[in-house]
């Protein structure tokens, strides 16, 4: 059975990218980026996005007035989905929906992550988990198969690993029950992200003008511009091999007083980059927060930093971190600590008078000994917190996702600058939890790529998902803005097309990626398969029309075939398949990719995503299933111009496209995108594949 393309189908209404600019207090939508028009080629996407426009600028009022009820909006879309206190009452209906999934049982119990427990669930049958919408981190409840609808929950904890066949899920201990009978997990909706949200709107309604950000505030808001250096600061790189782009960038960043945007296009080391300013104002002795939407980008910083062996700390949930960053976790460095040490000391004395509390008789030896524990569990609490805080206060550099920047760990603390990676993928409220810290801030991001998901249609179009990275690139342009020009991934042929698409023609691919072939990996040989950089596979013609399944989402079952047949080519040639990636745009395709890729076991560690997941990854080969084929020539979501710019820069060395090359064209610029393949790149049809 296939199902739902979740929430892409739901969230982008992109028949009309749109963006929208906010006016003076009003909410005021103007759209400046409809669907295009043939004659679009030379107006970039760049200029039009970077219309600048200090008309734009917005009060923190009407910010904190217009953002307070769509967070709301936003929050309920998100509820909704989730089967407890959501629309959907029945349990067969939820796991229809992917937020349950039925029928688990068990099959390993381990301890770790710093003494917590990873239960691994399989399903009672032993195959593929049913479709379902669960993802690393979040957060989930356990419950008997049979228990009834909000039924209290065996234990609550969050995901650790998913595998086609089974998930794993950390719990900060084993349930007591339970465990040998038929289980279900159910995703949560995650509320503790929204109430921070609001939580840091109320802190901005109130006293921002006197905290850390009070000279920050009015900048970021237009009420005053932005500041830098008198003279441009030199620095000598920690990175022998920056590029010329990347030192600009560095410089203008440690000249910025208050604000820095670091525009970094796909693969052009926006990451290594932030990793040298960091190094360079922990030389300055800035105390740094260093912040990312997401996990992951948050971990990639660490693992850079980690070398350099700078004083830093992970804070966040062992179970949302990367294996590798563990030792810098918060958690591992208090339990080393002095005071973790006498509070260790502490809970084993107290756990000795309880003893003797059970066995004691006489009313003032109890009493004695009850005061004795209040005492001891006072100091334990103290000794706990201090253990925290000495790490904290020890650390030059503080990480963490932009939500987990609001723990009470960090209350009281403030930062000479606040870094924010993956910034243009981010809530603009998200940012402010941790901006609200720090009187100086450097985000990283491309605007050109996809903004952040939002599942409530209304609150996008009413503003949510307009980015601090794209308001203050808006506000301020390249005053405050350095843009990364060199890229180390991409073919020369796979990145001219989003260049000159998206970016002005202003990237050049670097020579060490420059002219890098397929069959250049080891063990891989030249053939019609590993010879072409870009590959356009036309279904048009072929009969492989897409299908909807009972939810509306879109797939199509030629073309997943086609794909499947493309990568199997690529593996005859010697590639090995944990090097391909096969990307859509369509969860529902996803869906009918990996059933195809379950039948065979030498494409076993092929990864297969939709584009949205597959944002900031690589491959050496991938492959984009468009999907969209039909009489009426609809394109639905595919015309946003910044998935497809992910989806093609994701690829190294080759981007095959398979797609209508009929339907799709009936959009201006996914029409000059076919032409630019079939120019560029080899052109073969579908009926290639399934004549095999
Ligand atoms: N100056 C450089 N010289 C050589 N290689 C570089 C340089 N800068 C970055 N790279 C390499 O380019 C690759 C991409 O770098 P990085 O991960 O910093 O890019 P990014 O822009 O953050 O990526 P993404 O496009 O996923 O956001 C890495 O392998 C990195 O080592």
């Amino acid at each position: 059975m296939l199902f739902d393309g979740f929430y892409f189908t739901t969230i982008f209404h992109s028949s009309s990218p749109s963006f929208f600019f906010f006016i003076l207090g009003f909410l005021s939508l103007i759209s400046i980026c409809g669907g295009s028009s043939s004659s679009a080629k030379n107006k970039s996407f760049e200029n039009q996005q970077m219309a600048k426009n200090r008309g734009t600028a917005m009060s923190l009022e009407s910010f904190v007035s217009t953002m307070a009820p769509l967070i709301d909006m936003e929050k309920e879309a998100e509820i909704s989905m989730s089967l407890t206190t959501g629309a959907s009452r029945n349990i067969e209906t939820a796991q229809k929906k992917g937020t349950t999934i039925l029928n688990l049982k068990c099959v390993d119990v381990q301890t770790g992550l710093m003494g917590k427990s990873l239960l691994e669930f399989q399903s009672n049958k032993g195959d593929v988990l049913p479709p379902h919408k669960f993802g690393n981190h979040d957060v989930v409840v356990l419950k008997l198969n049979k228990a009834d609808l909000g039924s209290s929950p065996l234990a609550q904890g969050v995901v650790y690993r998913l595998r086609d066949s089974s998930i794993t899920v950390v719990f900060d201990e084993v349930p007591e029950e339970g465990l040998n009978t038929s289980l279900r997990l159910e995703k949560l909706a995650n509320e503790v992200t929204y109430r921070r949200m609001k939580d840091t709107l109320v802190q901005m309604s109130k006293g921002v003008l006197r905290g850390p950000a009070s000279d920050l505030v009015p900048v970021l808001f237009g009420e005053r511009g932005p500041t830098v250096a008198k003279k441009e600061v030199e620095f000598t790189p920690f990175n022998k091999s920056l590029d010329q782009s990347q030192r600009d960038a560095i410089s203008k960043a440690l000249s910025s007083k208050d604000v820095f945007l670091l525009h970094g296009p796909p693969g052009t080391g926006k990451t290594t980059t932030v990793v040298e300013i960091i190094l360079q104002e922990v030389k300055r002795g800035s105390k740094i927060l260093a912040c990312a939407a997401s996990n992951i980008a948050v971990d990639n910083i660490v693992e850079r930093l980690v070398p350099h062996k700078v004083k830093l700390v992970r804070v966040g949930h062992p179970a949302r971190l990367l294996p590798q960053v563990l030792d810098s976790a918060l958690d591992a460095q208090v339990l080393k600590g002095d005071n973790s040490a006498l509070a260790n000391d502490i809970r084993k004395e107290m756990k000795a008078l309880n003893g003797k509390l059970l066995k004691a008789k006489d009313r003032n030896t109890r009493r004695g000994i009850q005061k004795d524990l209040r005492a001891l569990g006072k100091e334990e609490r103290k000794r706990q917190q201090l253990a925290v805080s000495d790490v904290i206060k020890n650390a030059d550099v503080i990480l963490t996702t932009l939500t987990g920047a609001l723990t009470r760990k960090l209350d009281n603390i403030t930062f000479d600058l606040v870094i924010i990676d993956e910034g243009a993928q981010a809530l603009e409220v998200a940012c402010w939890i941790a901006l609200l810290k720090g009187s100086r801030c450097i985000l990283a991001g491309d605007h050109l790529q996809l903004p952040p998901t939002i599942q409530s249609a209304e609150a996008e179009k009413k503003g949510l998902g307009i980015t601090l990275f794209e308001r203050l690139a808006d506000l301020y342009g390249d005053e405050i803005k350095s843009m990364l020009t060199v890229q180390y991934r991409m073919h020369e042929r796979i990145m001219n097309w989003s260049s000159e698409e998206l970016y002005d023609g202003k990237i050049t691919a670097h020579s060490s990626v420059a002219s890098h072939m397929v069959y250049d990996l080891e063990n891989v040989e030249k053939s019609s398969a590993t010879e072409a950089t870009l590959l356009l596979v036309d279904s048009a013609g072929c009969d492989m029309e897409e299908k909807k399944d009972e939810e509306e989402s879109t797939y199509n079952e030629g073309e997943a075939e086609v794909a499947m047949a493309h990568a199997k080519r690529l593996i005859k040639s010697g590639v090995r398949s944990c090097d391909i990636g096969i990307i859509t745009p369509y969860a529902a395709q996803v869906m009918v990719l990996r059933i195809l890729r379950g039948k065979e076991e030498k494409l076993k560690e092929m990864e297969i995503s939709t584009v949205d997941g597959f944002q900031g990854r690589e491959k050496e080969a991938i492959i984009i299933s468009m999907v969209r084929s039909n009489s009426k020539k609809e394109v639905g979501f595919l015309k946003d111009q910044r998935r497809m710019n992910v989806a093609v820069t994701r690829a190294r060395r080759q981007c095959c496209v398979v797609c209508d090359t009929e339907t799709v064209s009936s959009d201006a610029f996914l029409k000059r995108m076919i032409e630019y393949f079939e120019e560029h790149g080899e052109y073969l049809s579908a009926s290639d594949y399934t004549n095999w």
